[in-house]
């Protein structure tokens, strides 16, 4: 009997938090865990070299925060951009940049809409078909592609509403709106403290956002016409959305509105990805057959080990090949 090996029907890379900067190590705000911001470049030079010389892989999800915010502390955040995207030139697969609080830290959302880190416009060419990826509203940033006859993946704007750094105008509607949700919910005069939040209130913190009405929709509608399609879908975002794969105070502030609406497609939809909470996350939400994955974040993974995975796509499930502290799944 000859045995083949099964191959995969298409692969991707993923990564998180990289929050690369030319500074020097230092420890996070709780003073748990140190952050190595020059190495995080080397990191995430070895998951680039890593995806060039494996199995071919079309595309990666750079989850988010690629560079730190404390950046701007010394007026480099152009550089430390540029440093973290020489990364990426050349390379044989496309890369779909997520944004994360720290892109907002360092950069308004004007900013990153002309920037390389604006990848809602991109072409994306298969092997079968060419599909245009279409970007849906004037000033954000979530759009989706097909790679592969039969999958589509969802990239979430997930700090649409937000009060982070400079993303959003102060008059805009958006930074409106989440100055009130954070004000009705969070009484502390520094809205990055959760203090006197109690349980999933916690995060309603500034370094968290929201997903508006308009975008709700669209997640809706381009669901919609995935299930008329036949498609399988793997949405990602840079904050977690289930409460059971990550730290409350890392949880989107309407994720029970994105956990419903995932639910209401659980026939098509496999998986989220995200980053945000470095400590990474996983839980399986059974009832729907949704799995989530939390990566952990590059910038606190000590030198010698790292944090970025390749998932293979066969038509049964997902493979997670983990790398350092990325384990590795069977995702049925
Ligand atoms: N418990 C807290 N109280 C007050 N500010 C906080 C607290 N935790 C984090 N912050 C602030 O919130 C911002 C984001 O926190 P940080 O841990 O750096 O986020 P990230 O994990 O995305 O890098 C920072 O400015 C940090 O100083």
């Amino acid at each position: 009997m000859e045995i083949r090996e099964e191959r995969p029907l298409f692969s991707f890379g993923i990564i998180a938090d990289v929050q690369y900067g030319d500074l020097d190590d230092a420890k996070n705000f709780t003073q748990t865990k140190v952050r190595y911001y020059r190495n995080a470049l080397y990191l995430l030079r070895e998951a680039v070299q890593h995806w060039k010389e494996g199995n071919k892989i079309q595309f990666v999800l750079q989850l988010g925060d690629v560079i730190d915010g404390f950046n701007t502390r010394h007026k480099n955040s152009e550089n430390a951009l540029r440093d973290v995207l020489r990364e990426f030139e050349g390379v044989p697969f496309t890369v779909h940049h997520i944004w994360g609080n720290h892109e907002f830290y360092n950069f308004s959302r004007s900013y990153l809409m002309k920037s390389s880190l604006f990848t809602a416009q991109e072409t994306q060419e298969t092997a079968n078909n060419v599909q245009k990826v279409v970007k849906k509203e004037a000033d954000a940033a979530y759009y989706d592609f097909s790679p592969y006859e039969g999958y589509r993946f969802i990239i979430l704007d997930n700090y649409d509403i937000s009060m982070c750094g400079i993303g959003r105008d102060k008059d805009s509607p958006q930074y409106k709106e989440a100055e009130k949700i954070l004000r009705e919910r969070n009484r502390n005069e520094e809205l990055n403290s959760p203090e006197g939040l109690v349980g999933l209130d916690r995060r309603f913190v500034m370094f968290n956002g929201g997903m508006g009405e308009e975008q709700l929709q669209w997640l809706r509608e381009t669901l919609e016409v995935a299930r008329q399609r036949g498609e399988k879908v793997v949405v990602s975002g840079h904050v977690p959305v289930h409460p059971d794969s990550c730290y409350v105070m890392c949880l989107l502030w309407n994720y029970q509105d994105v956990l419903n609406i995932l639910q209401d497609f659980s026939d098509i939809v496999l998986a989220y990805f995200c980053g945000h909470d470095h400590e990474g996350g996983y839980h399986y939400d059974s009832g729907n057959e949704i799995h989530h994955v939390t990566l952990p974040g590059v910038v606190e993974v000590p030198p010698g080990s790292n944090a970025f995975g390749t998932v293979d796509v066969f038509t049964d499930r997902l493979v997670m090949h983990g790398v350092g502290q990325l384990d590795s799944r069977v995702m049925k």
